[in-house]
């Protein structure tokens, strides 16, 4: 199995920022969707995302948002990928890529294959983003999408790995499970989360 490609998710601190990205984490995000334990305004972003050498991705999260306010978050805070976990159509993709953002869509429902509705990449996730619970990525019923996809919801250090071996997807992506109180990072579980997905046996740090 190729190494999968990781993103840590709902970070706030810097120093969260340096840890995921020196234990090697593709990915990066920060949530602009309101409501949430960990939701970022794009100042602080800004600074967060500044501190992202070039070839780790800087995320966007949002949810149902309007496209103007996406893209308003998305210029002021300076990431380069948008992630949208709402039911837009391909009309709202299509604004953001001229805009020149790549393109992952979220979501819970069963989709065949990545690039449907204009996205670079497919993430399907549980039908409460961020919330930590599990979905049934495992089951005989569950069909993996053709193309590039992340698989998130309910990950964790421990489960990573059979999920990875179990769905095939070409990436993961956590925040509940990378935490010690709801919206606070523990930079060991981020850690053993990436040396987990890896295959890499953990070693203290
Ligand atoms: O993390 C959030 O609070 C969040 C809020 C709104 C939309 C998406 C959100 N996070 C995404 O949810 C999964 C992580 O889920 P889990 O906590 O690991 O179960 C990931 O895709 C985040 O980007």
């Amino acid at each position: 199995m190729t190494e999968p490609f990781i993103k840590i998710c709902g970070l706030r601190t810097a120093h969260d920022v340096d840890v995921a990205v020196g234990a090697g984490a593709h990915a990066v995000g920060f949530v602009f969707a309101p409501g949430s334990p960990r939701t970022v305004d794009a100042a602080a972003a800004r600074e967060l995302a500044a501190r992202v050498p070039a070839g780790v991705l800087t995320v966007g999260v949002y949810r149902g948002q309007p496209v103007g306010e996406v893209r308003r978050l998305t210029e002021e805070s300076g990431v380069r990928a948008v992630q949208l976990h709402g039911d837009e159509g391909p009309e709202y993709y299509e604004e953001l890529r001229a805009a020149g953002r790549t393109l992952v869509r979220a979501t819970a429902a069963h989709v065949a294959r990545c690039g449907e509705l204009g996205e670079d990449l497919l993430l399907l996730d549980a039908p409460d983003p961020g919330s930590g619970k599990p979905w049934n990525w495992g089951s005989a019923e569950f069909t993996p999408p053709e193309g590039r996809w992340l698989l998130a919801g309910g990950l964790t250090p421990a489960n990573v790995r059979e999920a990875l071996e179990a769905t095939g997807a070409w990436g993961v992506d956590v925040s509940s499970g990378v935490e010690r109180e709801r919206g606070v990072k523990s930079p060991e579980l981020i850690r053993a989360f990436i040396d987990a997905a890896r295959g890499t046996p953990t070693t203290p740090r």
